[in-house]
């Protein structure tokens, strides 16, 4: 019998948005549902991968040094996991992926798109996600966020208009990709919020 692909998800937004809090959810759900399922992170994901995220989530370093970074532990994450889970008919989930390169090192650094095009040309010519979970709020929200989280990394201490960058680009995004992006307002409530991503499962499910 062949085996089915599994299907490919990704949670992106800006920091204290509250991706992390919902990536759970969205595990448990579907593992209900009878799914297998593999999850990860960006950058990271590998031993490897955990390595490159320690530096380049803590080290300066040039901005297209930063964007090479991320995606060096992109290659090995999904030839390392991505690609063996969907293969087997299991289901990825990561914590962030190519879009953040886009919205971070793209929006909020400035980088040339043409250039992290190319890199995702490279990396992965034939992989894009089924489906983009990305999780809006305003700026101001999410730094309250944070601010009564946690200690702040690298990217977490960039100003304001860092995150209007980025968040722009994410929504810019949204708007380009409309078939694989669901934008969730995550100014709503936790269990508002995991209602809306139980109807967007439950579609694909359906699928
Ligand atoms: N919808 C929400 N309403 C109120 N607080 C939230 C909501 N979502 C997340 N939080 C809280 O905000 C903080 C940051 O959330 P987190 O999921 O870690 O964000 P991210 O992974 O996007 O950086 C956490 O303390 C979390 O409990
Ligand atoms: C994947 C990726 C992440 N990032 C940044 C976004 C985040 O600020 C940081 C780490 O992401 P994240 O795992 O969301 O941080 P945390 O565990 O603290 O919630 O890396 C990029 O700048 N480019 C990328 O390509």
């Amino acid at each position: 019998m062949t085996q089915h692909r599994g299907k490919f998800i990704t949670f992106e937004g800006i920091d204290g948005a509250g991706k992390s809090t919902h990536i759970a959810f969205v595990g448990d759900y579907l593992k209900n549902k009878g799914i297998k399922l593999v999850s990860s992170r960006e950058p990271g994901g590998t031993p490897l991968g955990e390595k490159l995220r320690d530096l380049v989530l803590h080290e300066k370093m040039h901005l297209e040094t930063e964007a090479l970074l991320m995606f060096a532990s992109r290659r090995e994450h999904i030839a390392q996991v991505i690609e063996p889970a969907l293969h087997s008919g299991a289901w990825a989930i990561s914590d962030r992926f190519t879009d953040a390169s886009f919205a971070y090192q793209g929006g909020g650094r400035g980088m040339d798109l043409a250039k992290l095009e190319a890199l995702e040309q490279w990396v992965h010519p034939h992989l894009q996600p089924d489906l983009t979970l990305l999780f809006d709020v305003p700026l101001e929200v999410a730094r309250a966020r944070l601010d009564a989280t946690r200690s702040l990394d690298k990217f977490e201490q960039e100003k304001a208009d860092f995150f209007a960058a980025t968040r722009n680009e994410y929504l810019r995004r949204a708007t380009q990709f409309p078939a694989r992006f669901r934008v969730i307002d995550s100014t709503q409530s936790i269990p508002d919020i995991q209602l809306r991503i139980a109807g967007i499962l439950d579609e694909m499910l359906a699928l």
